[in-house]
């Protein structure tokens, strides 16, 4: 049965857009610009879930929240804010409300959080905690038919898949280490498809969104009543991913005090949820990733040493795009072909112009920023293949105008960058120098060298 959305949200235009993109995605939904519409709708109609903006010219959503306890109308909440009334959003997952997302809105990360609260209706978590689907906040356990897996051929690659193969059927704690968007999340999957664990949970958190002071409960669950506001038992991560794999993301932001409570967690494989007084037994495989430098965090004194050691028996390095330089029209081709089954199109895949841009970027977004150029060019383009226009101005910039930024890599690129700076800068040497970022003497070095 097609379910219904209602959607709160006195940005007209949003709410539109929103409404829309929804409805084309299946849903029922129905939409109102204040509080006392809403309620008037929840009390006349069936809802199956309701995403509301924070800040409405009657009320607020926490006051829808407060008028549904009263009512007892249990329909799952979703609070759209902004970043600056993250403290507010706290207060209303407090009041019940089951997930926030931060504006502007992340369309797949929405779709996501809808799903999973629709999905949780239906199997409505209980208080004991094994067999119960755990109430997320952040954690997001991951259906392995969703993704697909494309490892590459470059040496990097090949090396980091070497490790995976052989640290995944151990026991070992996990770091992984990288720039933003380079995969970490993957990887650590792809461990534990390769444990022995793989048909036990994987449960992801995203340590860097989980606010101050419900840090412990998503860890460790918490009981009614523990809080002002817990109306509910939840079930935190650990017990959640009890016999499989549980992922913490940016294991850098947690603040000390979480970050002592995890280390006895690890420490004694047992935790307590908030509130209660009883013990729980965990037998969890620690998957960790960060893009910090822990170990500058550690002299700094923001991450405790002893926890690092802990979640550290084994440390994989993440490569940036750029130095995957075999990998960089594999990927391009891999998401085209997403890109194309998510947008119903045929491209073919890129010209060689578009191609070369994909070669010569520095990519500081690593794959991340790969997949989001190459789907907004799969639905900009209008023949069979993707051209430079489609792949849009940050590609271009950087190598018409900032040669700067370009890796001079071989010699044949290196050559044809010279030659370009030289025309951009009608043959001013000195200027051209500055443009590829190399001093004049190098610059005249490498003239001669190619004869030019
Ligand atoms: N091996 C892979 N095969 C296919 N797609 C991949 C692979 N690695 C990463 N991706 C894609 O790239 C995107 C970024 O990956 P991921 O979220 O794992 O990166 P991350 O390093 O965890 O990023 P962040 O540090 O920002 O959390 C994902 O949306 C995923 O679709």
């Amino acid at each position: 049965m097609m379910k219904s959305i209602l959607i709160v949200e006195d940005d007209i235009t949003f709410g539109m857009m929103l409404k829309t993109w929804l409805g084309k995605k299946g849903f029922e939904v129905s939409s109102v610009s204040n509080i006392a519409r809403a309620r008037k709708y929840i009390e006349n109609q069936e809802t199956d879930l309701i995403l509301s903006d924070l800040r409405l010219p009657d009320q607020d959503g926490i006051d829808l929240l407060k008028w549904m306890n009263g009512q007892d109308k249990k329909i799952p909440l979703i609070i759209m804010t902004g970043y600056a009334d993250i403290q507010s959003a706290v207060q209303a997952m407090k009041l019940g409300a089951r997930d926030y997302v931060a504006k502007p809105v992340n369309p797949e990360e929405l779709l996501k959080k809808i799903s999973e609260a629709l999905l949780e209706e239906q199997t409505p978590a209980t208080p004991t905690a094994s067999k119960s689907s755990p109430k997320k906040v952040v954690a997001k356990e991951v259906t392995e038919s969703h993704r697909t897996y494309l490892e590459g051929e470059s040496e990097a690659a090949k090396q980091l898949y070497n490790y995976v193969g052989l640290v995944a059927p151990t026991n070992m704690s996990v770091l992984i280490n990288g720039s933003s968007g380079t995969g970490k999340e993957y990887v650590a999957h792809r461990i534990h498809q390769l444990s022995k664990r793989n048909d036990k949970p994987f449960i992801a958190v995203d340590c860097g969104s989980i606010p101050k002071e419900l840090a412990a409960s998503e860890f460790f669950g918490h009981v009614k009543g523990s809080f002002t506001g817990a109306l509910n038992d939840k079930v935190g991560a650990f017990v959640a991913a009890n016999g499989g794999t549980i992922f913490l993301d940016e294991i850098g932001n947690l603040s000390y005090e979480v970050q002592i409570q995890l280390l006895r967690a690890l420490q004694e494989r047992k935790i307590r949820p908030v509130g209660s007084t009883q013990e729980i037994t965990v037998d969890i495989r620690l998957v960790s990733a960060t893009n910090e430098n822990l170990e500058q965090a550690i002299e700094k004194g923001t991450f405790r040493e002893d926890l690092y050691h802990r979640i550290n028996e084994f440390t994989l390095r993440m490569p940036d795009l750029k130095d995957r330089n075999e990998d960089i029209l594999l990927f391009a081709n891999f998401f085209l072909d997403q890109a194309n089954k998510e947008l119903d199109k045929h491209l073919i895949g890129f010209d060689s112009k578009a191609s070369r841009l994909l070669m010569d970027y520095h990519w500081p977004g690593n794959l991340r920023q790969m997949k989001n150029i190459v789907k907004r060019a799969t639905l900009l383009a209008q023949g069979s293949f993707i051209t430079p226009t489609e792949l849009g101005t940050e590609l271009l910039e950087t190598t018409v105008t900032n040669i700067t930024s370009m890796a001079l890599r071989n010699e044949e690129s290196e050559k044809e960058h010279i030659l370009e700076a030289l025309r951009q800068t009608g043959n001013n040497k000195s200027k051209a120098a500055q443009l590829l970022n190399i001093d004049r003497k190098t610059l005249y070095n490498k003239l001669k060298l190619y004869n030019l």
